[in-house]
């Protein structure tokens, strides 16, 4: 190829079209490749698995420590999560529950883990998602299970008390709330924001700011405002901006929540625990033995090896009356041996423990819940 003229537009452009259709006939190779090794998973092992989550981590793993720029580093990563996730697809597109409906943030955690590749199957209730997966219908699941400003999500840790589902992954993923408006409308015209409780109340100084003649009207999820607000020629919706893409509006103004660095994160039901990466977390769910010092025991066996809790939530086990059970969040692998060990030492100071996953921890704002 000529080198191009920098002083002229044309021959820039026409430089990018001819590297464009390089590097679509390289995706066209790469996935050739791709389907050829799906032939041969479907001659081993016509039920799968397909989808192969650590030979993902270690391609984007690979490509990042590749990347020499000037092309953005966190772009590596989205893009080539999509590449593969659009490869897989000819193989098997991976079935993925998560709390709908499509365009909320339980959707967007769903699709950076995944692609937009894999099959959305949205759910009602936090509920259906464990079930959908127990059943088989989807091969993973996504809920959200803490907000930074809202705290936990309670009916994410009541479903695991009657589960047998592994935790296989975490998705740590800002939240940035937007102001969606009908493509002809501006601010000055609105008369109604619809939005979940919780979105309005992380945009509240906002709102208040610049929608004063404004009433809130409550919707039951931010994608179900976006879509009121289309239906309404004086509405506004606070929502994602992947339900404006959805539901056909416009991004009136990005990032309007009061918390700058709101962040939510969501876990990864699936089949099979994740291997150890040296930077994982695992879950607990433990019943504490009663009487007095009981949670001391429980803490002991973690401290004395040095073993950082990251978290701690107590509910109701909905059993036995005043019984509770512990949800705890420990820095390390079930396979570690320290963490082996105070594991054998909890199982004998509680009454019942169960490890729920353990899995890599998340980078905050890469979003990097990897797969094991
Ligand atoms: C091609 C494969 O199947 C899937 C697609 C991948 C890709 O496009 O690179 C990687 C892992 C699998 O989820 C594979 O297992 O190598």
């Amino acid at each position: 190829m000529q080198r191009p003229d920098p002083a002229n537009l044309a021959d820039l452009r026409r430089a990018i079209d001819a590297v464009d259709e390089q590097v679509l006939a390289l995706l066209n190779q790469r996935a050739g490749l791709a389907a050829e090794v799906g032939r041969r998973k479907l001659a081993a092992a016509p039920e799968g698995p397909f989808h192969a989550p650590r030979r993902e981590r270690e391609v984007l793993a690979r490509l990042e420590a590749a990347n020499a720029g000037p092309f953005p580093g966190p772009a590596v990563r989205t893009i080539f999560q999509e590449i593969m996730s659009a490869c897989l697809s000819l193989e098997k597109p991976l079935r993925v529950a998560f709390l709908g409906p499509e365009g909320t943030f339980t959707h967007l955690a769903a699709r950076h883990q995944f692609g937009g590749s894999s099959q959305s199957l949205p759910q009602g209730t936090i509920q259906a998602v464990f079930r959908a997966v127990e059943r088989g219908g989807a091969d993973y699941g996504v809920v959200p299970v803490e907000n930074a400003t809202e705290g936990a999500v309670d009916s994410t840790l009541d479903a695991f008390l009657d589960s047998p589902l592994r935790i296989c992954a975490e998705i740590l993923l800002p939240v940035d709330q937007a102001l969606l408006l009908r493509p002809e409308l501006d601010l000055g015209a609105v008369r109604r924001v619809y939005s979940h409780p919780q979105a309005l109340g992380q945009c509240r100084r906002w709102l208040e700011a610049h929608l004063p003649q404004a009433d809130r009207v409550e919707a039951p999820s931010t994608s179900e405002a976006a879509r009121l607000a289309r239906e309404d020629a004086e509405g506004a919706a606070v929502a994602s901006e992947l339900a404006a893409e959805l539901f056909g509006l416009k991004v009136a103004e990005p990032r309007i929540q009061d918390l700058a660095a709101n962040a939510t994160r969501f876990l990864v039901l699936g089949p099979k625990e994740a291997e150890p990466t040296g930077r994982d977390r695992t879950s607990l769910l433990v019943l504490a033995q009663d009487g007095p010092g009981a949670l001391l025991r429980l803490l002991e066996p973690l401290a004395r090896r040095g073993l950082n809790l990251s978290r701690i939530q107590s509910r109701p086990t909905r059993r036995r009356l005043w019984e509770y059970a512990f949800f705890l969040d420990v820095e390390g692998h079930a396979a570690d041996a320290p963490m082996a060990e105070a594991l054998a030492d909890l199982r004998a100071a509680s009454a019942s423990l169960k490890v729920l996953g353990s899995y890599p921890r998340a980078v905050p704002g890469a979003g990097d819940g990897s797969l094991g």
